[in-house]
């Protein structure tokens, strides 16, 4: 995912008037480099390292002193009222753990708005949809088309925003396929490198042969292992045939195009004095002496036991490790969740850091929402880290070594100042450019 970074790259003044004169410069030598600041600041959660910790499911402990300066917002339940504008509906649902799904839908949604002025679209999050069993059937009874983007997991398991559903659907799928007459299209979000791939998009599918609807287009089955974006785009020009039948009078034209811009994400992004930065950035916690932990702040503990379960007969490998959580008042249950977080290596995060040209002490924040609380391009997802250095932002949060998505370069193209960085930007999000950067492995 991409991030386009605003207020305060696109206004040097504000970052002036919040961090001094320091953080003016700070913010010019960022405008000098941000397209890669745009990259470092949106890739999370994939990381090369060494460094485990963990954090169990069950620690249920207060947040800690610092939080960042703006508020949050809680997120408010779908509206039920339905207006009668005689205008179609169209509800387009995701179910993500990382945003990519959620992307998807907006994508599709914001296309679909400037192709069907006369239709209406909504993007929902699955668990804001329904607060019961029962309120699932109700209301997916009044849709008239809708569109399914999901996501699998684990051992194909649904994210956690699509578990109520998911279960709720396949559980009582008998009955589903009487009443859901709905035109839906769906498009399911896996990876092959995984057993069970887009599991939870099949299972849903295998009780929708509903009577009364009718799929539009054929089934999309995006493969992250590949190129997850190449999926969707073909995926949607299919759909769009089919849409221009169900939404488009006689006398309609359908002729409007977007700009690709599935996944690209905005964040606002707030500096500060580097003297603010609490001690526990510079390290995590250690076992001990550290009371709270929770996801933002993981548990760091020593691998206690490390044993490979195959015989050097299996061409399979799996690892049995234990952690060593003495004296760190976490206990551990069979079910419960261990994260594994990893850094990159200093030798390449000091590489992403002379390619920036910025201080590694620089202190930062990125926001999901504005300054008033409300969301930056209604994006439902929570802040990727919290503040921290940029030396802890590219060695815990960024994602340096592979290749950025086919989004994330064309949101780069769009804010390059230079015409010629633009256009390489844009050949590199082409079928083209995709071979060079697998071949030269950037
Ligand atoms: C920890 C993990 C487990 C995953 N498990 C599966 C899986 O079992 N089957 C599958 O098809 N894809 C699996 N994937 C791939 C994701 O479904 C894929 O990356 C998807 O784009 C994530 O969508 P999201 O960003 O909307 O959450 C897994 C990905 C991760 C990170």
């Amino acid at each position: 995912m991409a991030a386009i970074i605003r207020k305060k790259f696109a206004d040097p003044s504000n970052a002036s008037s919040e961090s001094g004169g320091a953080a003016a410069e700070v913010t010019s030598l960022i405008l000098d480099n941000r397209e890669f600041v745009m990259i470092l600041t949106t890739t999370v959660a994939v990381l090369i390292g060494c460094v485990v910790v963990l954090v169990w499911r069950r620690s249920s402990s207060p947040k800690r002193s610092y939080q960042p300066p703006t508020p949050l917002v809680v997120k408010k339940k779908e509206e039920d009222v339905v207006v009668d504008d005689g205008k179609k509906k169209i509800t387009v649902f995701y179910g993500t753990q990382t945003g990519t799904a959620e992307g998807f839908a907006k994508a599709l949604a914001e296309e679909a708005k400037a192709r069907y002025e006369k239709a209406v679209f909504k993007v929902v999050d699955m668990d804001d949809y329904a607060g019961d069993d029962d309120e699932y059937e109700e209301k997916f009874k009044k849709e008239s088309i809708a569109f399914f983007f999901l996501a699998t997991y684990g051992d194909g398991e649904p994210t956690d925003n699509a578990a109520r559903f998911y279960k709720w659907f396949t559980e009582g799928k008998e009955a589903r396929g009487e009443w859901l007459k709905m035109n839906y299209g769906v498009f399911g979000l896996g990876n092959k490198q995984y057993e069970h791939f887009n599991t939870v998009l099949k299972s849903v599918l295998r009780w929708v042969p509903c009577p009364g609807g009718k799929r539009i287009a054929p089934v999309g089955l995006g493969d992250d292992d590949q190129c997850m974006e190449d999926d969707f785009s073909a995926w949607k020009e299919l759909v769009w045939p089919e849409l221009d039948g169900l939404l488009l009078d006689e006398d309609d034209q359908s002729s409007a195009t977007t700009p690709y811009t599935a996944a690209v994400l905005e964040y606002r992004v707030v500096f500060y004095d580097s003297t603010d930065a609490p001690v526990e950035d510079k390290s995590w916690s250690g076992a001990n002496g550290h009371a709270v932990y929770d996801a933002q702040h993981p548990c760091r503990s020593n691998v206690a036991v490390r044993k490979e379960l195959h015989t050097p007969l299996s061409d399979r490998s799996c690892t049995h490790l234990k952690f060593d959580i003495a004296g760190t008042g976490l206990s551990y249950e069979t079910g419960d969740h261990v994260g594994v977080y990893s850094e990159n290596v200093e030798e390449v995060v000091e590489e992403a850091l002379q390619l920036l040209g910025l201080s590694p002490d620089t202190y930062f924040s990125v926001h999901s929402n504005k300054e008033d609380g409300t969301p930056l391009s209604g994006s439902s997802l929570p802040t990727p880290f919290p503040p921290c250095t940029l030396r802890t932002a590219l060695t815990r949060y960024a994602d340096l070594l592979n290749a950025p998505k086919k989004s994330a370069l064309l949101a780069l193209a769009a804010h390059a100042t230079d015409p010629t960085e633009a256009d390489r930007l844009r050949y590199l999000a082409s079928p083209a450019g995709k071979v060079l950067i697998s071949d030269t492995r950037l």
